[in-house]
Parts: structure tokens; C-alpha cells; sequence
């Protein structure tokens, strides 16, 4: 098995070995499918059936400009939460017209940014966000395009970390309060009332929770309406989750499906934020066996990954399928996969039985939504590269962070006298 390996067999589409990934390019490398990217794309544009609708990728599951570059050509619009990520969007070709701007803390500078080049909408989070984006609006002449995000108290039965949803999180305008402010915002003579937004946490395999969100919402929206306040559009965020081992989310089109019945009759635009499940099953990171270290105890598998290249088992003690690229035969034994990171919790898998030699290549599969984008200098290590492959064409879409890269923009203190 040296091909390109996926969780979902039916979108592969790829003739590259990883070895030879490898060979060219080198490990810690994540490795990325065209074919499955633009596939998951089009599984999400082609359920709405033509209805009105904007897919913003979310470009925090994966920022990579190659990958940003390949979903603008396809159509897509995208979810950014900094500055940062919006020049990354306009950098790889993106539309700043489809672009939806959510966070907790926009500052001046992100709002003046995003009114000059048009974005979409502004996610509004608080009601201290919506005064300050009507002043910095009023300073450029100009109107600000907004939606409420509202939190509408609903459990996205998700990891604490990744949901979002619930009122003790940071996250949306209380939805009891949430009629309140737009009754604000209409006063606001900078600010133009487009929709209304949500986004209750990541990884939610079952539709309940969205559902749930979305007859909460549909219920602010009457009132609204009741109040004069007409919503264009309605942004249920992103969340849908994928399987990493044996999870069994809905598709996008069951997703939007189900939402689309509930819409009928209403004249409202519907925008979505998928991140993970456009890219998480798109991309493995490859990663070579340094050692083999067995003990009284355990038996380690030393590699060149580590919890700085992919975080997620490290931090929410996610389960990540691995497999060698060339499996052997011969008894296997029960590693814990680590890497060479000064922390018990630098590991990338445990207990998972394999049969390893020194030098093998291992995938870790589902790596490519939430793994780049989080990885770190942590223990002077330079991030890995980035490869996206298409057909039987390799890109290198990031090369590899040189050693000299990593302390280049710092100083040493002058020397005295
Ligand atoms: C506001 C917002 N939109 C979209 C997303 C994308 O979520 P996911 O990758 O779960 O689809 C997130 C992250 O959870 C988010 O915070
Ligand atoms: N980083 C998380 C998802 C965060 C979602 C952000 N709103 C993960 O790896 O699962």
C-alpha cells in the first residue's frame, strides 16, 4: 500500500506514492488531495440545489495557500477570524465579497481592513463590537454589513474545548438578549442588518444540535420580523463533524437537506462555515520512524513528528488513525507512536498494534483539518512541509521552515562597553 491513503475510499483519486512524497520532500510532511478537497467542496455547493447560498470554507482548519487558492477557484466563499487570515484569502485569489468575519476580538485595525476591501458580513459577537464597528465605519463613510452572532444555548455534545454553543462559553450575543441589540443596531446609521448567525461547536456527528440551534433562531428571526428587523440571510456556522475512527456524521447533503426543509418558505439565504469536514479526510501527515524503543514497560515508537507538527491528540486527546505506508508481516506489538518532544503528552498515538523497523513511513490519517494551521516552533523545531498532490502530480505548497528561519527575526542583546 504505497498510495496516497484516505479514510474515505470513494474520493480517492490520487496516483502519488507516498514514498516518494517522502523521498522528494522529506518528513514531517502533511500531504493534501486535490481531488478530495475539491470533491468535499462540491458535495457541500451541489446539496443547496441551486438555492441561494454561500460555502465559506473556514480558513482556520487549514490556511495553506494552495489550499485556499484551489476552493476560491471553485466558488467558495470563506469564515476568517483575524486580519491575518483575511490577507491570507486575498493573498490566494479569494473574494472578499463572499467573505464572513467572525472572532470574539476584532480590533479597529481587522474592522477598517475588512471595510476596505468589502468583505461579506461582519459576525458581530457583542454588543461593545457592534458600537465600536459603527464608529470605525462612520470614520470611512461607509456602511458596515453585519449579523448577529447569537449564542443560542444548545449542547453540541462535542469535546469542552470545541464547543462553542452553550451560554457559559465566550462565544455570540445571548440569544434571550439578542433582539435587544439588533434593535440597536437598526438605530446605527453605519450599519446595514443582513442576517443572522451561529455556530454551536466542531465535530458535531449527529444533526440534532444544528437543528436544535436552527428553530431557536427561526424563532428570533419572527420576532425580529414582527419588530420590522428583516434578516436576508442565515448563517448556521460550521461544525459538521467527520470520522476519524468510527464516527458516523451526517453528509453535508443530509446536513443542508435537513436544514432546507425547515427553510421552506422563507426567503433567506443560507450560509454555512464547514471546515474540518471539507479537509480533515484530505490530508494525512507522513512521518518516519526514528527508533524503536522497547522497555520493561512499553514498547516506543520514536518519530520525526511530534505535538508542535499535530497538536490534537496532545490537547483533546483525539484518536488518530495511523498506518505504515508499506505495511510488513511479522508479529506486531503494541507502540505508543511519540515524538522527540521534552513532554509526556508529545505523542501522536498509544497502544495501537504494528510491525515497524527502523526508517518506516507512517500516515497519520484525518491530519488535514486542524494540523498545520496549529503547529508550533515548540523545542526549535521547524514547521513541516506542506504537499498537495494531484494526480500524479506532486506541489510543494509550503516548503519546509529552514533551522536559520526560526531565530531570524530575533536580536541578541548589545555588548557592553
Ligand atoms: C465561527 C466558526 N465558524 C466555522 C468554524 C469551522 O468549524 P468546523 O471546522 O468544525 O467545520 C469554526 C470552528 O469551529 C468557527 O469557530
Ligand atoms: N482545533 C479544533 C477545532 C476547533 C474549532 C474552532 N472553532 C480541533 O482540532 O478539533
Amino acid at each position: 500500500m504505497d498510495t496516497f491513503i484516505y479514510r474515505d475510499a470513494q474520493l480517492w483519486a490520487e496516483q502519488v506514492a507516498l514514498n516518494d512524497v517522502a523521498e522528494r520532500f522529506g518528513t514531517p510532511t502533511y500531504v493534501y488531495s486535490r481531488a478530495h478537497i475539491e470533491a468535499s467542496y462540491r458535495a457541500y455547493d451541489e446539496a443547496f440545489k441551486g438555492a441561494p447560498h454561500l460555502v465559506c470554507f473556514a480558513v482556520k482548519a487549514n490556511s495553506n495557500l494552495g489550499v485556499l487558492n484551489l476552493l476560491s477557484r471553485l466558488g467558495a466563499g470563506f469564515d476568517i477570524v483575524s486580519r491575518g487570515e483575511l490577507e491570507r484569502v486575498l493573498a490566494a485569489g479569494g473574494d472578499p465579497a463572499k467573505v464572513v468575519f467572525s472572532g470574539v476580538g476584532k480590533s479597529r485595525s481587522d474592522m477598517r481592513r475588512a471595510l476596505e476591501v468589502g468583505v461579506h458580513c461582519f459576525n458581530v459577537e457583542s454588543t461593545e463590537e457592534l458600537e465600536r464597528l459603527q464608529q470605525v465605519a462612520a470614520e470611512l463613510g461607509v456602511q458596515a454589513p453585519i449579523s448577529l452572532r447569537v449564542n443560542p444555548d444548545v449542547d453540541a455534545q462535542t469535546h469542552p474545548y470545541i464547543s462553542t454553543g452553550l451560554k457559559e462559553n465566550k462565544f455570540g450575543i445571548d440569544i434571550d438578549h439578542a433582539e435587544q441589540v439588533y434593535r440597536r443596531a437598526a438605530e446605527l446609521p453605519n450599519l446595514n442588518i443582513l442576517g443572522v448567525d451561529c455556530h454551536i461547536g466542531s465535530q458535531l456527528t449527529s444533526l440534532e444540535p444544528f437543528l436544535d440551534a436552527l428553530e431557536r433562531l427561526l424563532l428570533l428571526i419572527d420576532r425580529l420580523a414582527a419588530a420590522g428587523i428583516k434578516l436576508h440571510h442565515l448563517d448556521l456556522g460550521g461544525g459538521l463533524g467527520v470520522r476519524y475512527r468510527d464516527e458516523q456524521p451526517p453528509t453535508p447533503q443530509e446536513y443542508i437537506q435537513a436544514v432546507q426543509q425547515r427553510l421552506v418558505g422563507r426567503d433567506l439565504a443560507l450560509i454555512v462555515e464547514p471546515g474540518r469536514s471539507i479537509v480533515a479526510n484530505a490530508g494525512v501527515l507522513l512521518t518516519r520512524v526514528e527508533y524503536l524503543k522497547h522497555t520493561e514497560h512499553k514498547d516506543f515508537a520514536i518519530v520525526d513528528a511530534a505535538m508542535n507538527d499535530l497538536i490534537r491528540p496532545a490537547l483533546y486527546q483525539s484518536w488518530m488513525d495511523l498506518v505504515p505506508v508499506q505495511p510488513r508481516t511479522g508479529e506486531a506489538r503494541h507502540y505508543d507512536i511519540v515524538g522527540p518532544i521534552c513532554e509526556t503528552g508529545d505523542f501522536l498515538a498509544k497502544d495501537r498494534a504494528l510491525v515497524l523497523a527502523e526508517g518506516d513511513l507512517l500516515a497519520v490519517r484525518s491530519a488535514g483539518a486542524y494540523g498545520f494551521v496549529m503547529s508550533s516552533n515548540y523545542n526549535t523545531r521547524g514547521r513541516a512541509a506542506e504537499v498537495m498532490v494531484d494526480g500524479d502530480q506532486m506541489h510543494l505548497v509550503r516548503r519546509r521552515e529552514s533551522l536559520e528561519e526560526l531565530y531570524a527575526s530575533e536580536a541578541c542583546l548589545p555588548q557592553e562597553g
